[in-house]
Formats: C-alpha cells, structure tokens, sequence
C-alpha cells in the first residue's frame, strides 16, 4: 500500500468517527428530553464512571492506550452535556 491509499484510509475513518460522535450526540437530545420530561438534572455521575470504565475496558480490548480513549471520552461527555444543556 502507498501513503495516499493509507491516508484515504484515515481520511474515511475520521469521517465515520465524527458520524459516530454526531449520532452519540443525537442520542445525547434524545436523554436530555426524558430528563426533562422527569426533571432529572443533566449530569449523572454514576452513568459517567460507567461510561468512563466500558471506555477503558473497550482500550484494553483493542489494544490501544486506555487512559488516552478516556481522555477522548470525557471531551464526548462534556460535549453531550453542551449539547443537552442547550436544549433545555
Ligand atoms: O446517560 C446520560 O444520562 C447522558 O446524559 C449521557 C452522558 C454521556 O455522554 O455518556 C452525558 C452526561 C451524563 O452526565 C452522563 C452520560
């Protein structure tokens, strides 16, 4: 493989991530209105260790760097918090 078919390979991938990140973002509106709906306040500390646990869990399996995926993770966090607090 040359380093254009290989950066073409990067470059697909990081658009599937960011469609990934868009539709985990959706769900993300999707939660904020139960929330309200049940006048639940926006950030849950429990769900967010537990996400942030499968996160590291998730690294190990793929053999790639937990503690940098958690990093990417609490970025995804605040972001649907963001997100959530906008659309209350
Ligand atoms: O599960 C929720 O309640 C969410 O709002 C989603 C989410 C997340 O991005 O994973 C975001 C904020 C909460 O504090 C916990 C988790």
């Amino acid at each position: 493989m040359d380093l254009e078919e290989l950066r073409e390979e990067i470059r697909d991938i990081d658009r599937e991530i960011v469609e990934q990140i868009a539709q985990r973002t959706y769900v993300a509106d999707s939660i904020a209105a139960v929330k309200r709906e049940r006048g639940l306040p926006t950030t849950d500390e429990s769900q967010e260790q537990a996400v942030m646990e499968r996160a590291g869990e998730n690294a190990e399996q793929f053999d790639v760097d937990a503690n940098l995926v958690k990093a990417i993770f609490r970025l995804l966090i605040e972001l649907n918090k963001v997100e959530q607090r906008e659309s209350r």
